[in-house]
């Protein structure tokens, strides 16, 4: 039996840049944080140490800290300069760009948005990813914990019982969830990235909102198409939401109804409702392997 070397990816991660762009007094301010990682022909320095045609993970991150000089823009945008610079070296075959952009919103002071104090919007997230290979570069664009609840125009009910089942039948309940979401551009997509994020997310939660929900599946289904449905370079998008479940509080032992009004929001078991919707016909691409955590 012999021992042969398989896949392997290497680079910098979580390389942190906040950017404050000064051209005029009203600063604004991107805060990234960007992974780097490349495959190729780098058998020789796992196998025998042979560091002739690394590119130091080092270099890498010097690498985005030099390139966001020029500006960031849009994640997606600053990944794939990153993309074409490294797949320029002939041992680079391919590769991993992530980044995970933070927001901050303008502190109001004295009536009016602040030039250059911020305040953290939360702990959703942007996320871009390009990945390269032989047939080219490809772009998903997301988001991740986008935290959402409606207080009503939800339900379950339906379902199987068996001698296990002790959950009641609702026709209303509260219906709240950390939305996790990939969508991935037709190839060449080059339409404006920022205005297509805030498009998405926006549709993700016009729906989410306004889909009186049977279920939370067929609310993830239903967020997924309505995303489909509005852009044709979209080709597939796969969502990820845990079911933030929010239990009504048995008041009864204190004399005391509860129409619906008090709940305990439990953290953990949670149910985890995941999907893929894509367009009949489209095959399974290879950069849904790079991504864990989803089906
Ligand atoms: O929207 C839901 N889907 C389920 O599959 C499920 N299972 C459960 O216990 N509660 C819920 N809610």
């Amino acid at each position: 039996m012999s021992i042969v070397l398989g896949a392997n990816q290497y680079g910098k991660a979580e390389v942190r840049i906040v950017r404050v762009d000064r051209a005029t007094p009203v600063h604004r301010v991107t805060d990234l944080n960007v992974t780097s990682q490349l495959r190729g022909d780098f058998a020789a320095c796992h196998v025998d140490g042979d560091n002739s045609a690394v590119i130091a993970t080092d270099t890498q991150k010097n690498t985005v800290y030099a390139f966001a000089r020029d500006g960031v823009g849009a994640p997606e945008a600053f990944l794939t300069r990153l993309a074409e610079h490294f797949t320029g070296f002939p041992q680079v075959s391919g590769g991993r760009w992530y980044a995970e952009q933070y927001g901050w919103d303008r502190i109001v002071a004295d009536g009016s948005e602040h030039d250059h104090a911020f305040v953290r919007s939360g702990r959703e997230a942007r996320t871009a990813l390009v990945h390269a290979d032989a047939s080219g570069l490809t772009v998903l664009a997301g988001l991740r914990d986008c935290t959402v609840l409606k207080s009503t125009g939800s339900e379950f009910h339906g379902f199987p019982r068996d001698r296990y089942t002790t959950l009641p039948e609702v026709s209303d309940r509260i219906l709240a969830t950390d939305v996790t979401a990939w969508w991935r551009y037709a190839p060449g997509f080059d339409g404006d990235h920022d205005a297509r994020f805030d498009a998405v997310r926006a549709l993700l939660l016009e729906t989410f909102a306004t889909l009186h929900s049977l279920a939370l599946q067929q609310t993830v289904y239903a967020m997924g198409r309505a995303v489909l449905e509005a852009f044709d370079d979209i080709v597939e998008i796969r969502l990820s939401c845990p079911n933030n479940h929010h239990f009504l509080v048995d008041l009864e032992p204190f004399g005391l109804d509860n129409p619906g009004e008090v709940f305990f929001a439990a953290d953990r078991p949670y149910g985890l409702i995941e999907a893929a919707v894509t367009r009949s016909g489209v095959e399974d691409h290879p950069v849904w392997n790079t991504i864990g955590g989803f089906v």
